[in-house]
């Protein structure tokens, strides 16, 4: 299979170098996006195998899998066409995803795939199979350097400081969709959860600015007829920024793989 790659920052570059080294099984890179292609350029003259730099809404002209790690402004861009042509489309902004559902319905129509990584988050294997019976509650506690939410929308437009706090601060309390919306680049974990779960407005999200965390930590309980479960993940920022876990371009990279694995474990 072949893999166009949207964005190349601190996730889209870690998954477009894992195709470049050959790193998985029957998927080759084939074309990426860049905001600035001759930075961009000079990122593929160091590849094995150098793809060309093309615009977002072109990827999904260049290969069967369309991986979008752009800043949620830019999502539409890549999603559209790539759900269009029929697609597999792995998005990473899933904020901006709940407020492009008609894509679900679009991807019926053309045969597209619309697959969402676990990214930063922890378990939803487990949350999906709950979802298969009944599930009582979903709530995300997201804990977070406050530097990491700074300039986010729903604290500007609210008037909430985060800068020289002393002890953790709760900041928000709503539903994962308000979530989202009031915070794009920092809850795209609560965008996947609801997804894999019960939906964005019944799913519950805190998010708390907390000075004595280096890691952006999130706390997932989920109250299920099956069972009831509490997952916590840590995690390590990544070098180039520092609002994205590490994990999460691995989580994007795992993804891939299972596309043409022979064997797949996990739900
Ligand atoms: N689902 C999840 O668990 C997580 C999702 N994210 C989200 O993933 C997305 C990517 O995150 P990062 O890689 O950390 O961001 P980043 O800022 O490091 O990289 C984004 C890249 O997209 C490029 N870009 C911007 N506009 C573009 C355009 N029009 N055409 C082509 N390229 C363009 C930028 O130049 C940059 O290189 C963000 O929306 C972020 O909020 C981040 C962490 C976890
Ligand atoms: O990396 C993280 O811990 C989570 C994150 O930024 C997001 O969900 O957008």
């Amino acid at each position: 299979m072949t893999v166009a790659v949207g964005g190349l920052g601190a996730i889209g570059l870690a998954v477009a170098k894992a195709l470049d080294e050959g790193r998985l099984e029957g998927l080759r890179l084939t074309a990426v996006s860049a905001r600035d292609v001759a930075k961009a350029q000079r990122v593929m003259s160091g590849f094995a195998s150098p793809v060309p730099v093309v615009p977002l809404g072109e990827l999904a002209e260049h290969a069967d899998v369309v991986v979008e790690c752009v800043p949620a402004a830019a999502f539409a861009d890549v999603a559209g066409p790539a759900v269009e042509r029929g697609r597999i489309f792995m998005p990473i902004s899933v904020g901006a995803m709940l407020r492009h559902m008609d894509l679900v319905d679009r991807a019926r129509r053309t045969g597209a795939r619309i697959i969402v990584p676990t990214g930063a988050l922890i378990g939803l294997d487990a949350v999906r199979a709950a979802a298969e019976g009944t599930i009582r509650e979903v709530r995300l506690v997201t804990r977070k350097p406050p530097l990491g939410l700074a300039g986010a929308p729903y604290l500007v437009e609210n008037g909430i400081a985060v800068e020289g706090l002393t002890e953790a601060k709760r900041v928000f309390e709503g539903t994962a969709r308000e979530g989202a919306a009031g915070f794009p680049a920092n809850v795209n974990v609560a965008a996947a959860l609801s997804l894999a779960g019960i939906g964005p407005d019944a799913t519950r999200l805190e998010i708390w600015a907390d000075p004595a965390v280096t890691r952006n930590m999130h706390t997932i309980t989920v109250d299920a007829d099956s069972a009831r479960f509490t997952m916590t993940i840590e995690n390590v920022p990544s070098e180039e920024n520092p609002k994205t876990g590490k994990i999460t371009a691995l989580s994007v990279i795992a993804a891939l793989r299972r596309l043409t694995a022979p064997l797949v474990a996990g739900t």
